[in-house]
């Protein structure tokens, strides 16, 4: 197989690399620093189950939209298909609306949103061409519920929900080979938080201790569960966050209102310099052990 993984030179994506070399797949590693790639890559053939051949390090920039017709084209020539495509890339957010320039929305929509559904734009056809392959967007948990200090980064991940759930009906009825699926992970270790845009575009930085959150091979190892059994929505993460995601589901209003509780405790959280989910996830493991 050929596989496809957008924002593989960090976190999630870096993982999923590590762990689908040793399955003996072909790889196509991109994002936008290419060092950082080939650094994933020699760890893939170290590690991995393949050879230097196997493995493409492609870089790519999702915000540049007019470039993702040759990198699928690239693609394509090196290996002849696409089987998975893994549309991981992206970034997060930490800062209130109220404080927050317009052009921190306009960039993490044409990141998050736009340049996923660019690159679906230009796989895809060749997957109907083939009436088979599998495209996994990595959403996240706030891609239907929602958390303060991210609005532009919900918006973004509600919105390619809102995409892949009507891309997904489109191409069931005529290529039910073709699956679309969405995962939507809570907090997992990664650099997501130190590279969160800020209001006023730069990054964050300082992420504070992210060893509470999930290990992110745990992650990947469920992202690839999940690609084997063609499972179309999944939700990965621990509690308190999966507990709040099942009983939004079955009582929106009590989840409204224990969210307004814990996001005021995130808001708190970020303000005193700690990573915004710290200390409603270490309370809950204190009291657990
Ligand atoms: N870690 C979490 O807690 C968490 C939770 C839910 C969802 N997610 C999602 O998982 C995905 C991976 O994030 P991660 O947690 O591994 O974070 P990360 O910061 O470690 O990795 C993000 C990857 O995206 C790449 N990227 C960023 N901007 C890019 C651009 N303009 N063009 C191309 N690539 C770009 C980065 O270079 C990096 O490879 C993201 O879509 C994120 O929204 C993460």
């Amino acid at each position: 197989m050929v596989v496809w993984v957008t924002g593989a030179s960090s976190g999630i994506g870096e993982e999923l690399a590590y762990q689908l070399s040793k399955l003996g797949v072909s790889l196509v590693l991109s994002a936008r620093r290419v060092d950082e790639l080939e650094r994933v890559k020699q760890k893939c053939l170290e590690n991995g189950n393949l050879k230097g051949k196997d493995v493409l390090v492609l870089p790519l920039d999702l915000t540049d939209i007019n470039s993702h017709e040759a990198a699928t084209k690239a693609v394509l020539q090196e290996f002849g298909k696409i089987d998975i495509l893994v549309n991981n890339g992206g970034r997060s957010q930490r800062s209130l609306f109220i404080d927050t320039s317009l052009d921190v929305y306009r960039e993490l929509m044409v990141l998050n949103y736009l340049g996923t559904v660019s690159l679906t734009k230009h796989v895809l056809p060749h997957m109907i061409e083939r009436k088979q392959g599998k495209i996994f967007t990595i959403n996240s948990i706030v891609g239907f519920m929602s958390a303060p200090l991210a609005s532009g980064y919900c918006g973004s991940k509600h919105a390619l929900r809102g995409f892949f759930n009507s891309l997904r009906i489109e191409l069931a009825a005529y290529y039910p080979g073709i699956i679309i699926s969405s995962i939507y992970p809570g907090p997992v270790q990664s650099n997501i938080v130190k590279n969160a845009i800020t209001e006023d575009l730069k990054a964050l930085g300082n992420a504070g201790d992210q060893s509470f959150k999930m290990a992110t091979s745990r992650c990947a190892r469920l992202i690839l569960i999940s690609m084997a059994n063609d499972l179309k929505d999944v939700w990965i993460s621990d509690h308190p966050i999966l507990f709040m995601a099942y009983l939004g589901q079955y009582m929106p209003i009590l989840t409204g209102w224990l969210a307004n509780k814990l996001g005021k405790r995130r808001i708190e959280n970020f303000k005193s310099g700690m990573d915004a989910d710290t200390s409603y996830f270490t309370s809950l493991k204190k009291k657990h052990n």
